[in-house]
């Protein structure tokens, strides 16, 4: 029996961001491990025309949860939406449902949070940093409260080279930021926005490590832990390989390259490429709360969810597998064969953003203009560049995170746990894993059935065809333009044609002679 697993049944668990890419793999695996467990209290927001019972309800009837539904058929009963949105002061918590969350509540897991690189300062504090300080504030008055999960990222201290799982220091402390949120306006928090964060490459990760800042100072009395994964990827074997639902981090890149927008990007080939399964961070998460709720550490502990120092892989290797992924499972309705390529420099970077990227999104606008449809790739193909922009820092870098906590931890659970809560990111086959991902991409994400293969591989060949004809007639109108202007070009040409022609007639002779 797993010890982790019994331990999560009877239990009363509040998550935030359960409507997210981890929340909801943290919800399937507590529900599919534990399905005894009391209660799921969820903290959510309506969002896009639908109430916060019809996101739930979106969520549990999606194929992530299939399983779930079979080993525990009365799920719906056991998951309790609360209206609620960090934004706001008590979160909009209603008296009845603050209530019941204080007073039933055993273990609280933080995954909320803005993941937008280019937020403003004032919303990415106000998520990051104030709503962590709030949820502190509730759960220092559950009186049954047993651990405090706060889900942070490796990237919160990226400005170093080496990381240990320790809090550093922000320059100026949380509380001070939080204040002057309040009373400066947008113009110079702007300003001083860049002051703030320094050498960190957007707010993201700035307010982030002021959040685990907040988290050590406000959490001191209560049982807490931060948990850093590095870039979530696709689930690596739970519920089932690929699972993916948003275009954050690689997913949007992995979409471009196979639908042949992307076709250079600069990054370091061998650079870490630090992803980690989504699973395995669940299954950390999990074994973390556990662990700090039962042998309750004197200190908070911190646990690297990294890849890069226990099984690395790097940029090349990746960006070659998902290449040769494209070639097995072709993404449908690709715009160009996927062909992708890392650049060294800033100057070949540019001149692949000018060849490869803008001048066919311009070319491809012309014609659907010219057929009377309403021009689009342009816009999506600078929404790319500006989304590649954001996201370089991250593959032209290299950081190593020590992962003591996290093998400690390993080395606490019982081999059943270890088994069921497996986060041994070593056993981890990273070319299996990233063609699941891909292929996860294409059936979760773009929603492609598989059955669509082979007319997606009827597809690239018309493409193949389609770039070796345009290939042939953009040559030809070149060198006739340059006949037609420049007598050293036509010297060349007649001197092909004349050596050509020398060189046809003397092999005739020579095959007559030897009739
Ligand atoms: C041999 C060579 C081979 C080469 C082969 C090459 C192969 C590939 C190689 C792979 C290399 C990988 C490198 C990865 C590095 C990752 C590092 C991450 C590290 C940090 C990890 C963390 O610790 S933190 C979590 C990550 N954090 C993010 O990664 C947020 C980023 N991102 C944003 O910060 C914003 O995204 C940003 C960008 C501002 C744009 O912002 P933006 O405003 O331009 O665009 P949006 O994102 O808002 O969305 C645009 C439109 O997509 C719609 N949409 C959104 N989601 C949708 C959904 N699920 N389904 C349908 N549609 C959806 C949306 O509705 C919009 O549509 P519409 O305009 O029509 O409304
Ligand atoms: N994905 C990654 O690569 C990594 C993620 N992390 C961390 O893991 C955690 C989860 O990330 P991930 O699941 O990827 O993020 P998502 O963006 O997928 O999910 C964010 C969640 O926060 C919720 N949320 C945002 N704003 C509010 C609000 N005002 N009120 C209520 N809920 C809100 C969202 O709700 P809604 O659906 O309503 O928008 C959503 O459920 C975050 O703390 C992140 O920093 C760390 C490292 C890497």
């Amino acid at each position: 029996m797993s010890t982790i697993a019994a331990f999560y049944g009877s239990k009363s668990i509040l998550i935030t961001g359960a409507t997210g890419f981890l929340g909801k793999v943290l919800m399937e695996k507590l529900f599919r491990t534990s399905p005894d467990l009391k209660i799921i209290y969820v903290l959510v927001r309506p969002k896009a025309g639908q109430t916060l019972q019809q996101r739930v309800f979106q969520i549990l009837n999606s194929k992530l949860f299939e399983k779930v539904k079979e080993i525990c058929p009365n799920v719906h009963e056991k998951i309790r939406p609360v209206s609620a949105d960090l934004n706001q002061h008590d979160f909009g918590i209603s008296k009845e449902d603050m209530d019941e969350l204080l007073s039933s509540t055993n273990i609280v897991f933080h995954c909320a949070a803005t993941v937008r690189f280019d937020d403003p300062l004032r919303h990415a504090v106000q998520l990051n940093v104030t709503a962590t300080q709030q949820l502190l504030s509730m759960a220092s008055q559950m009186p049954k409260l047993e651990a405090f999960i706060h889900l942070s990222t490796a990237f919160s201290n990226c400005n170093l080279k080496h990381i240990d799982e320790v809090i550093y220091p922000c320059s100026v402390e949380p509380k001070k930021i939080i204040d002057s949120m309040e009373w400066l306006d947008d113009a110079i928090i702007d300003e001083i926005t860049p002051k703030l964060i320094g050498d960190r490459p957007n707010t993201y990760t700035y307010t982030k490590a002021l959040g685990e800042i907040v988290v050590q100072q406000e959490g001191a009395n209560m049982n807490i832990a931060i948990i850093r994964p590095s870039i979530v990827g696709a689930t690596w074997q739970e519920p089932f390989p690929g699972w993916v639902d948003n275009l954050n981090g690689p997913n949007g890149l992995i979409i471009a390259a196979g639908k042949g927008f992307l076709r250079a990007i600069k990054a370091t080939p061998m650079a870490i490429a630090d992803l980690i399964p989504a699973d395995t961070v669940v299954n950390l998460t999990l074994a973390a709360g556990w662990y700090t709720a039962v042998h309750r550490p004197k200190s908070t502990l911190i646990y690297h969810c990294t890849s890069g120092n226990l099984n690395p892989c790097n940029w090349l290797k990746m960006g070659l597998q998902v290449l040769a992924t494209f070639e097995k499972v072709p993404f449908e309705k690709a715009f160009r064969r996927p062909k992708a390529d890392f650049t060294a420099t800033s100057f070949t970077t540019h001149y692949w953003n000018a060849v490869s990227h803008r001048a066919p999104a311009i070319i491809y606008d012309v014609y659907l203009r010219l057929t009377g449809r309403k021009p689009r790739v342009t816009k999506l193909m600078n929404r790319l560049l500006r989304t590649i922009s954001m996201l370089e820092y991250f593959i032209n870098h290299s950081w190593e995170w020590s992962t003591h906590n996290t093998e400690m931890l390993m080395s606490m659970l019982s081999p059943e746990d270890q088994r069921m809560f497996n986060f041994d990111v070593r056993q981890l086959n990273w070319l299996e894993y990233i063609e699941n991902y891909v292929v996860g991409v294409k059936k979760y994400l773009l929603k492609e059935d598989m059955a669509g293969v082979p007319e997606a591989r009827q597809h690239l060949k018309r493409l193949r065809n389609i770039h070796y004809l345009f290939n042939i007639a953009l040559f030809l109108i070149i060198w006739r333009l340059l006949i037609a202007r420049w007598q050293t070009a036509r010297n060349v040409w007649f001197f092909i044609v004349s050596f050509c022609s020398k060189f046809l007639s003397y092999f005739r002779a020579s095959s007559t002679l030897k009739l």
